[in-house]
């Protein structure tokens, strides 16, 4: 009997999972006991033969992730393993005529007209679609864009804004885990060199100041990864720059957005300034807003809140802005709070709203598992 629920089930490759995105999702698959709804097998770039994770039944040796024909023998592959190793793989795979669902956190294929982009709750319709015609590729979009739909997923959904300008405060997790270790030490340097001052309760400040001013600034703060120091500072740029003058975060948020809406024909302007700030794995967004009606705040809070079972208004109140719309309260959690929504003094069509969200669930890992689940369960 066993035997042949399981050769019903699906069988899926698993790459990248030992990373930082496939981590997580390995933590929201178990969670959500995807495992028990698959066959899985776990490869590797680097450990092929050594005993992987036993979270799907008994430990099996891992298997090359460059092994084309083992690779072929998947129904579904999930990579979290990033655009190089989709570069080297993908189109041979494909010219080899495998035929089965690839699914992919890495941006490589995302603007590929044969690829979806996949955020279900906000374009379940447009995946549906793509399922029915025959679309094998589905591609997680990139995290503000992605968190960004989120938020505004109602005002989206029902053709209210004639734009939005959004201005990223980007956490050190979307550069990569030795930047997320990056930023602590440079914490820890510069506490280091005032940690007397700290503790003497004479000590002035004006003197710390200078004593971190000049840490943050020395050689000897450590920058390998980030080139230039973020703690006690900011970065105003991510990835790399554009012919449009845009920084390719920056770029990504009008063509992803719409592609993900299914409006590339007619897109919604999307764009604003991209910058990576001390945060650890929550992305936040300062939103400006054009929307095509003068409508109240109260029913744009209302818009907002019934689009999905993850967006929650924050209402525009000091106490519960400074406790709830920030990122130590979404670490870890799939909740997108948005507040700070009010009429700006440009006219009544104009508003303002921020949001938080955790740029390794939702930004990266969710939109995946949701996407494997949604393949599983409608086979
Ligand atoms: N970071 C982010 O915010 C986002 C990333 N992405 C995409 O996901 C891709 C992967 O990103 P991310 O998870 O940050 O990458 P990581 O660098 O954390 O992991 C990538 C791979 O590195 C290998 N690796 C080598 N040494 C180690 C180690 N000590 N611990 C863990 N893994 C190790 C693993 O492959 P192996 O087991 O085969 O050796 C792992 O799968 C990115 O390239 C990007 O395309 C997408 C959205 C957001
Ligand atoms: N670029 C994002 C993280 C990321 O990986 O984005 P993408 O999936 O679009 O490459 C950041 O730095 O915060």
């Amino acid at each position: 009997m066993t035997q042949t629920v399981e050769q019903t089930m699906k069988k899926v490759g698993l790459v990248g999972w030992r990373g930082m995105v496939g981590s997580v999702l390995l933590e929201r698959m178990q969670q959500e006991n995807d495992f028990a709804h698959i066959d899985t097998t776990f490869f590797t770039t680097s450990q092929t033969g050594q005993l992987g994770p036993d979270l799907a039944g008994p430990a099996k040796p891992l298997l090359d992730a460059m092994d084309f024909d083992s690779l072929a023998q998947m129904d579904i592959i999930i990579t979290c393993q990033g655009g190089d190793y989709t570069k080297a793989v993908y189109p041979q795979l494909r010219e080899a005529g495998w035929d089965g669902y690839w699914i992919d956190a890495a941006s490589a294929l995302r603007m590929s007209d044969d690829s979806i982009i996949v955020l279900d709750p906000v374009n379940k319709d447009v995946i549906e679609q793509g399922l029915e015609q025959g679309v094998k590729t589905y591609v997680g979009g990139n995290c503000t864009v992605s968190l960004m739909l989120l938020a505004l997923g109602g005002l989206f959904e029902q053709d209210l804004i004639e734009w939005v300008s959004p201005m990223t405060y980007q956490a050190a997790s979307g550069a990569g885990a030795r930047n997320m270790k990056e930023l602590i030490a440079q914490m820890g340097s510069i506490h280091a060199s005032v940690a007397d001052k700290l503790a003497d309760p004479q000590a002035a400040i004006l003197e710390i100041d200078k004593l971190v001013t000049q840490q943050i600034a020395s050689s000897d703060l450590p920058q390998d990864q980030f080139g230039v120091p973020l703690a006690g500072s900011l970065i105003p740029w991510i990835d790399v720059p554009m012919p449009s003058g845009q920084s390719k975060e920056e770029w990504k948020a009008q063509v992803e957005a719409n592609k993900i809406l299914g409006s590339s024909k007619q897109p919604v302007p999307v764009d604003g300034l991209c910058v990576r700030i001390g945060a650890m794995r929550c992305h936040s967004q300062a939103m400006t807003i054009k929307l095509r009606e003068d409508i109240s705040v109260e029913k744009i809070e209302q818009i907002l809140a019934s689009h999905n079972e993850w967006v929650k208004v924050i209402p525009n109140e000091r106490d519960i802005t400074a406790t709830d719309l920030t990122p130590v309260k979404v670490t870890g959690t799939l909740s997108i709070p948005v507040g700070r929504i009010r009429k700006l003094a440009m006219g009544p069509k104009y508003i303002s709203a921020f949001t938080v969200g955790d740029q390794l669930l939702w930004g990266a890992a969710e939109p995946l598992r949701r996407m494997l689940r949604i393949i599983v369960d409608n086979n």
